[in-house]
Order: structure tokens, then C-alpha cells, then sequence
């Protein structure tokens, strides 16, 4: 309910939006890194993860509200590929930024927790789920990619959890939590030799020192 309250009020349905950064930089994870993209950033996540590297995107009126047309002109003028991240961007309703995207010509692919139902279409959706906020079913059945942060041992079980959910055409991939990258690659390195179902997804960019 509350979600509600704030989109109706804030966003007038979608058309303008919390809009924390945007940036032309290579996909550093997951199944299309090394791709260049046009990364829009939506203010606004009430998932919590305590390793969460962008926690200023989470206070949703630090964030200009934006309207969708100067996101996409932006956008358009400068890639073919879009991403849209966040803060957690399904708390708001992206069912007019996607089509005025889409209408631009471009891809659209979507990094998401999946905490809150589907909206918007999508060329791509890697889902990246949370235990403190658990992904709806409609996320699930639409995910492309199922990327799982590795934090600690625990985390392979919750990984294989919610490998069991998503649809079965998704990618599955796991990728340590960045400040322990250098405990846990070792236990992914293995956990992949002997579970050849998964891949390993770094992010390239914090190794390449890009946005
Ligand atoms: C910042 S989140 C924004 C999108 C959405 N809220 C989500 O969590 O998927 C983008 C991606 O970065 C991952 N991520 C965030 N902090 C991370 C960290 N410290 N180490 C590794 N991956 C991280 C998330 O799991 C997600 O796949
Ligand atoms: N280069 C680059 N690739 C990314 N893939 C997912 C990102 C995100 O924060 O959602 C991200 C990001 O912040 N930068
Ligand atoms: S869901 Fe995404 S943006 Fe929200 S706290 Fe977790 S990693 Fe950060
Ligand atoms: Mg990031």
C-alpha cells in the first residue's frame, strides 16, 4: 500500500521518475558484460542488503524527479542497449519509460531484486534476489538471468533455493559480494567445477575502474 501511495503521488503513474544518475559505460556483470550501455539509475530501494555498493540510491526525495522523455532522449542520443537500475527500479511502474524506450529504438534490459510484481517490458531481466525481500512470481517467470551474490557459505544454499524457482530457461549465475570477493572466489571456483549449471559473474567494471 504504501508503495502505492508514494507512486501515485510522486510519479504520476511512471511518467516522471526519481532519477539518481545515468551513465554510458560497458555492462561489467552477468550474462552481457562487456556490452556497452546506457545505465539509468532510479532513486528508491526498501530491500536493505547490508553489502548493497549503491546505498545512496535508497532514499527515494534525494532523487530529482525526472521526466521519462529527457531520460530517453538522453539515452537514445548516445546507445542502442539501455539498463535500468536502481535503488530497486520495480517500485515504480516502468510500463511508460519501457515503451518510450522501446519506441526510441532501443534494447532494455533491467537489473532487479525482484522484491516488487513485474511492470514494463523488457528485452532482458536479470533478477537478483534477496532473503530480506524475497522476488515475486511474476519476476521469476520473466527473469532471462538469475544472478545470486555470494556473501558467505549459506549463500550457495539460498542460491540453489531460488534456482529452483525461477523458470528454467534462465542463465544462473554467481557472483561474490565485491568486499569478500577474495574469500568466496574460491568457494564459487569450486562450487561451479562441481555444479556446471552455474557461471561466474564478476563486475568487470570495479576491476576496469569504470562507472
Ligand atoms: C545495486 S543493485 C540494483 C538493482 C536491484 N536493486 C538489485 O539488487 O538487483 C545492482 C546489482 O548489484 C548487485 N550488488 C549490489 N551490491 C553488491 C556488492 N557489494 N557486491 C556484489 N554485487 C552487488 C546486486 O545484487 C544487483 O545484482
Ligand atoms: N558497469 C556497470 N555494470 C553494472 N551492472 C549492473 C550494475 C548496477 O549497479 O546495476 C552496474 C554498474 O553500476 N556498472
Ligand atoms: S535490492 Fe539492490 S539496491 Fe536495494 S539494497 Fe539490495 S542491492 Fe542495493
Ligand atoms: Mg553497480
Amino acid at each position: 500500500m504504501k508503495k502505492q501511495i508514494i507512486e501515485q503521488d510522486l510519479t504520476y503513474n511512471g511518467t516522471i521518475l526519481p532519477l539518481m544518475e545515468e551513465f554510458y559505460t560497458i555492462q561489467g556483470e552477468g550474462f552481457h558484460t562487456g556490452t556497452a550501455a546506457y545505465f539509468i539509475r532510479l532513486g528508491g530501494c526498501d530491500v536493505g542488503c547490508h553489502w548493497c555498493d549503491v546505498k545512496e540510491s535508497w532514499e527515494v526525495l534525494k532523487h530529482p524527479l525526472t521526466s521519462i522523455d529527457t531520460i530517453v532522449g538522453n539515452a537514445s542520443e548516445k546507445a542502442n542497449l539501455a539498463v535500468i537500475t536502481g535503488g530497486e527500479p520495480l517500485m515504480w511502474n516502468l510500463e511508460p519509460l519501457t515503451k518510450a524506450l522501446k519506441d526510441s529504438g532501443m534494447f532494455v534490459n533491467m537489473e532487479t531484486s525482484g522484491a516488487y510484481e513485474l511492470t514494463g517490458s523488457f528485452d532482458w531481466i536479470c533478477l537478483s534476489p534477496k532473503k530480506t525481500m524475497l522476488p515475486t512470481q511474476s519476476v521469476y517467470d520473466a527473469a532471462n538471468e538469475l544472478k545470486a551474490i555470494i556473501y558467505n557459505k549459506h549463500d550457495f544454499i539460498f542460491a540453489e533455493e531460488q534456482a529452483a524457482k525461477v523458470n528454467d530457461k534462465a542463465i544462473l549465475f554467481l557472483q561474490p559480494e565485491w568486499s569478500k570477493s577474495e574469500e568466496v572466489l574460491p568457494l564459487i571456483i569450486e562450487y561451479v567445477k562441481e555444479n556446471p549449471k552455474w557461471r561466474i559473474s564478476l563486475q568487470t567494471h570495479k576491476y576496469l575502474d569504470i562507472p
